[in-house]
C-alpha cells in the first residue's frame, strides 16, 4: 500500500527533478549551453577518472547521494578534515586535542617558525610602517616561497569575499584576515560593530563607507581619514558590485563560497535561530522530525519566525544580492549575472582544493592559504535522502546555484592542469604540518546550546602561529583595532 505521505515524497523528488531538466532546458542560449556541454563531457570523464583517484576527487557533484558516500570516505581518510562528517567527533574524542594529530601528519616544515613573508614581516614589526596602497595598487611585493603557484607573479591583496552563511565562510574568512593583518592591508569593517565587523545586510549605497565603516589605514595628506580604496571585505555583507566597486581599491578580485543547498540549510536550520524556535514548540521531536514538521508548512513557520527569514530559503543567493524563489528565469539571469561578477567561486566540499585554486587566483603560498576549520559542530544533525531532497526542493534556486558553480569549479580545476592533484596533496600536507606545529589542543565550546571546537595555539608559538589556531573573533580583534584607532576622538 503506497501511503500519502509516500506518495508526496515521490511527488517532491520528481518536481525537484522535473524543476532542475527545466531549469537547465531553458538555459539554452549560446552562452549557457555551450559551456555546459563541455562541462558536462569533461565531468564525465574527469568522472571515469576520478573513480581511480577517489581519494583526492570525490566526485564533481557532491549533492548526489553516491558522491556523498565517497566523500564520507575521503573524510574517514583525512584525519583532520573539516568537511561535515562523524570525524569531527572523532577529532575531539579520539584526540581530545589537535596535538594528537600532529602525529599523524609529517613534519614537513622547516624549524624557521617565524619565517612568514620576510615582507610581511618588516612590515608588521613597524607598526608605522604602513603600506599605502591607492586606487590601482595592489600588494606588490611577491613572497619567496617554493609553494608558490607561479613565482613570476604578484601577490593580490585587494580582494571581496562575498561572506555566505553557513558554508565555511567563517574558515576561510580568517584566511584572508590573516593575509591583511600581516599586509596591513585595510579591511571593510562595520564603525560600530565592534563585536565581528559585520556590515550584515544593512543596505548599501555610495555613502555607505563614509557614513559606516572604519577608514582606511591610508590618510589623504597625512591627516584626512580616507573611505575609499580598501584592500579586503571579509565579512557578512550583502553583494552590491557598483557599490562595492565605488568603495574597493582598483584590481579587486570577487570571490565567494557555496556549500551543497541541504547541508547549508540544515546548518543555518541549527545555528541562526530557527532550530531552537521550533525545538521548543515541539520539544520530544527529533531535530529531522522538527525539519519535517517545518517543511510541512515552510511559509507559516517563516512569518512567525519573521526576524531572521533571509536566512531561512535560498540564503546564499540572498547573499550574493538576489531573492529568487520560484522563478525559473530569475534563476537564471542570477547565476549568469553571478558568474560575470566572481572570478572565482569556491567549494565548501572540497574546501582543500578550493584553496589550492584560491592560491592560485591570488598568486599567494601554501602558507597564506593554510586554515584549521571554524565553526565546526560537533553533533551535526542527521536527515534521511529523502529529507535533502526535499529541503533541496525547498531551496531549488541555491541548489541550482550549487550545481552550476559546482561545475564551474571543476571546470577551473581541469584549467589549472596536470600538476593539480599533486598541489592538493602537497598543500594538505604543509597544512597538517602547520597544524602539528602551531595548535596544541582543541576544546568545545557551547554557544547557543550547539558544541563547536575551538583551536588552542601551541605555547610560546610565533604570531603566525597564532593568529593561524587562534579564535577567529580575537584575529578580527586585531585588525579592527589598527582602524578604529584613527579615528579621533569622540
Ligand atoms: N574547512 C571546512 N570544510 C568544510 N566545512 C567546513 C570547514 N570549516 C567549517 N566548515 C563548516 O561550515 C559551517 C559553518 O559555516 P560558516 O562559518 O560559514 O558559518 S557562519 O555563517 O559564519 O555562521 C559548519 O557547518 P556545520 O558543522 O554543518 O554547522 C562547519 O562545520
Amino acid at each position: 500500500m503506497v501511503t500519502s505521505e509516500e506518495r508526496q515524497k515521490a511527488s517532491n523528488s520528481q518536481r525537484l527533478e522535473a524543476c532542475k531538466k527545466s531549469f537547465w532546458n531553458r538555459s539554452v542560449n549560446v552562452r549557457l549551453f555551450f559551456p555546459t556541454v563541455v562541462v558536462t563531457s569533461v565531468l564525465v570523464v574527469l568522472y571515469t577518472q576520478l573513480i581511480h583517484h577517489q581519494r583526492l576527487f570525490p566526485g564533481p557533484i557532491a549533492a548526489s547521494p553516491a558522491v556523498l558516500k565517497q566523500e564520507k570516505v575521503l573524510l574517514r581518510d583525512n584525519p583532520v578534515s573539516s568537511s561535515r562528517s562523524t570525524s569531527k567527533v572523532g577529532q575531539l574524542t579520539n584526540a581530545s586535542s589537535a596535538s594528537s594529530l600532529s602525529q599523524q601528519s609529517p613534519i614537513l616544515e622547516s624549524s624557521n617558525t617565524s619565517a612568514f613573508h620576510s615582507s610581511t614581516k618588516r612590515r608588521t614589526t613597524d607598526k608605522t610602517t604602513v603600506t599605502t596602497l591607492t586606487k590601482g595598487n595592489d600588494v606588490t611585493t611577491p613572497t619567496q616561497s617554493s609553494s608558490r603557484f607561479n613565482t613570476s607573479c604578484q601577490p593580490k591583496g585587494n580582494v571581496v569575499f562575498l561572506k555566505t552563511h553557513k558554508t565555511a565562510s567563517t574558515t576561510l574568512q580568517a584566511v584572508m584576515n590573516r593575509y591583511g593583518f600581516f599586509n596591513n592591508l585595510s579591511m571593510v569593517f562595520m564603525r560600530n560593530n565592534k563585536f565581528n565587523g559585520h556590515v550584515r545586510y544593512s543596505g548599501l549605497n555610495f555613502n555607505s563607507s563614509r557614513k559606516l565603516f572604519l577608514p582606511t589605514l591610508r590618510k589623504i595628506n597625512g591627516s584626512t581619514l580616507s573611505f575609499k580604496g580598501y584592500n579586503m571585505s571579509t565579512g557578512h555583507i550583502r553583494l552590491n558590485k557598483p557599490v562595492m566597486d565605488d568603495f574597493m581599491a582598483g584590481n579587486t578580485k570577487y570571490i565567494t563560497i557555496l556549500r551543497e543547498s541541504s547541508h547549508q540549510w540544515v546548518s543555518a536550520f541549527q545555528h541562526l535561530g530557527l532550530g531552537n524556535y521550533m525545538r521548543k514548540k515541539f520539544p520530544n521531536r527529533s531535530d529531522a522530525q522538527v525539519i519535517e514538521e517545518f517543511l510541512e508548512q515552510p511559509e507559516i513557520y517563516r512569518k512567525k519566525y519573521a526576524g531572521v527569514k533571509a536566512f531561512f530559503r535560498n540564503n546564499q543567493l540572498y547573499d550574493l544580492g538576489y531573492v529568487v524563489h520560484e522563478d525559473i528565469e530569475g534563476i537564471r539571469n542570477a547565476v549568469k549575472e553571478l558568474d560575470k561578477i566572481f572570478d572565482l567561486v569556491l567549494i565548501s566540499e572540497y574546501f582543500d582544493e578550493s584553496m589550492v585554486l584560491l592560491k592560485k587566483l591570488l598568486c599567494w603560498d601554501n602558507k597564506d592559504v593554510s586554515f584549521v576549520s571554524k565553526n565546526q559542530v560537533v553533533h551535526p544533525i542527521q536527515i534521511s535522502d529523502t529529507l535533502r531532497k526535499k529541503i533541496q526542493y525547498y531551496n531549488l534556486p541555491d541548489t541550482l546555484l550549487y550545481e552550476y558553480f559546482n561545475r564551474s569549479f571543476w571546470q577551473k580545476v581541469k584549467e589549472y592542469g596536470p600538476n593539480f592533484a599533486k598541489d592538493v596533496e602537497e598543500f594538505r600536507a604543509f597544512n597538517n604540518a602547520t597544524r602539528a606545529r602551531c595548535v596544541s589542543s582543541a576544546k568545545a565550546i557551547t554557544t547557543n546550546g550547539h558544541v563547536h571546537l575551538e583551536y588552542i595555539p601551541a605555547k610560546e608559538s610565533d604570531l603566525f602561529c597564532q593568529t593561524f589556531s587562534e579564535d577567529h573573533n580575537k584575529l578580527f580583534r586585531r585588525l579592527f583595532k589598527r582602524q578604529y584607532d584613527l579615528l579621533p576622538p569622540k
